[in-house]
C-alpha cells in the first residue's frame, strides 16, 4: 500500500534523527520530518535551522510543529509539582510516553501517513502477537527505560532506524557521506530543559509557586543535624551537595513536604524490599504478574535487579525485589525486562 511506503520521523537537528532520515531513506520510505518546538532556552531556535537545512539537502518535505505551550504545561509543570511534592520526577519518560510519539502518531494521521519514527536507539520485536521494544544493538546507548509507557497502537507504527548500529557507526555514517556537521554533533545529555543543575532551573521557573525557605537537616531519630536549603533540591539517595560536614557519609533517606524536614543516614539505612507502581503499563500482563521473577531497573544506568509482581489494591502494582535496593524515589520509573533484554513495561514509583 502506497501509504504504508511513508514515513514521518522527528527530527530534533541532533546527530542521530538526521542520520536516522538517510537510514529511511536508504530503506527506500518516503520521509517527512517533523520538529517540535518543546523548549527553547533564551529563544534559541538553532535546531530548527539545522533540521530545516538537513532536511532541504536530503529533499524531505519538513514542517515544525509548536508544542512549547504543551510542553510547559505537561512536562516543565509536572516536573517543579514533582519536585514540591518532594518527589523526583522523570520528565523524558512523560515526553516520550505523552507528547513525543502521541504527537508523531496524531500528525502522521493528520497527513495520512502510517509509519512514525525517531533516532531513538531501541529495536522492536514482535512475539506472540505483541510488539515489543527490545535493546538497542549499542548497549550503552539503549534507550528502552524511557519507553515503556508505548501502547500497540504506537508500537506497531514505529520505524526504529537506529537500533541496529552503535552512536560511532552513526558518527562515520554521517561523515562518509558528506555530513561533517551531523557526523561531529555533541551527544545531548540528561534532561533537555535542564541538562545540568535541576536546582537553578527550579529557581528559575517555579515562579508563583513558591520554594519553601531553608528547613532542617535531621538523623533518622528526628535529632537535628544542620540547614538546608529547601527539600525540593534534593533528591531520595542524593549524597553529593547536601552543603553539610560530618564525620560519616550520609545520604537522603526521606524528605518530608510538610516539616520540609531531610532525612539523612547511612547509606545501609537507604535499602528497601519492595515498592509500589502507579501508572504501569505491561505489554502483555501475565509475562510479568505470572512470572516466578522479572528484571527490574530503576535508573536508566543502575544496575539490573529481579524481583516478583503482583497486582495490588488500589490498581497499583506490587513489586517485591529480590535484593534490596537504595534510592527508591518516589516519583520515578521502575522498567520491567525478561531476561533476553526485552522491554515488559513499567510504572511510576509512589
Ligand atoms: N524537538 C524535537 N522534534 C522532533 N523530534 C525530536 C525532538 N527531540 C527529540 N526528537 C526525537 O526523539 C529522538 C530521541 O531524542 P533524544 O533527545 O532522546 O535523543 P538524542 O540522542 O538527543 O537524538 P538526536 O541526536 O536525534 O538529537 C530523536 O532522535 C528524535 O527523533
Amino acid at each position: 500500500m502506497k501509504s504504508k511506503e511513508r514515513v514521518l520521523l522527528g527530527m530534533s537537528g541532533g546527530t542521530d534523527s538526521s542520520v536516522a532520515a538517510m537510514r529511511l531513506q536508504d530503506a527506500g520510505y518516503e520521509v517527512t520530518g517533523v520538529t517540535f518546538r518543546f523548549y527553547e532556552k533564551d529563544g534559541a531556535t538553532e535546531y530548527l535551522d539545522d533540521a530545516r537545512a538537513l532536511a532541504s539537502r536530503l529533499g524531505i518535505e519538513h514542517i515544525t510543529y509548536d508544542a512549547r505551550e504543551m510542553f510547559r504545561s505537561r512536562i516543565i509543570r509536572y516536573f517543579i509539582d514533582e519536585y514540591l511534592a518532594g518527589h523526583t520526577p522523570v520528565p523524558c519518560t512523560l515526553c516520550n510516553n505523552e507528547l513525543k510519539w502521541t504527537l508523531l502518531a496524531k500528525i502522521a494521521d493528520e497527513k495520512g501517513i502510517y509509519w512514525i519514527s525517531t533516532g531513538h536507539y531501541v529495536r522492536k520485536i514482535l512475539q506472540g502477537g505483541k510488539y515489543y521494544m527490545a535493546p538497542a544493538a549499542d548497549r550503552d546507548k539503549d534507550q528502552t527505560f524511557f519507553l515503556w509507557g508505548l501502547k500497540q497502537d504506537i508500537i506497531q507504527r514505529m520505524l526504529l532506524p537506529m537500533g541496529d548500529i552503535t552512536k560511532v557507526e552513526a558518527r562515520a555514517f554521517a561523515a562518509a557521506r558528506g555530513f561533517h556537521g551531523v557526523a561531529t554533533k555533541k551527544d545531548s545529555i540528561g534532561v533537555c530543559f535542564c541538562p545540568r543543575d535541576y536546582r537553578s532551573f527550579l529557581r528559575r521557573e517555579a515562579g508563583a509557586q513558591k520554594l519553601p525557605n531553608k528547613g532542617k537537616f535531621i538523623d533518622e531519630n528526628g535529632c537535628f543535624l544542620g540547614w538546608h536549603e529547601g527539600y525540593p533540591f534534593y533528591t531520595i539517595g542524593q549524597r553529593r551537595g547536601l552543603g553539610i560536614q560530618m564525620n560519616r557519609a550520609v545520604f537522603v533517606k526521606e524528605i518530608s513536604v510538610e516539616r520540609n524536614e531531610v532525612v539523612l543516614a547511612p547509606l545501609a539505612s537507604l535499602y528497601k524490599q519492595e515498592m509500589w507502581l502507579k501508572g504501569w503499563n505491561l505489554v502483555e500482563e501475565s509475562r510479568v504478574l505470572q512470572a516466578k521473577e522479572v528484571i527490574v531497573k530503576i535508573r536508566y544506568r543502575k544496575q539490573a535487579n529481579h524481583c516478583r509482581v503482583t497486582l495490588a489494591a488500589g490498581d497499583l502494582l506490587h513489586v517485591q525485589l529480590t535484593e534490596p535496593l537504595e534510592s527508591i524515589a518516589a516519583g520515578q520509573a521502575a522498567a520491567f525486562y525478561a531476561e533476553d533484554g526485552l522491554l515488559l513495561g513499567g510504572g511510576i514509583i509512589i
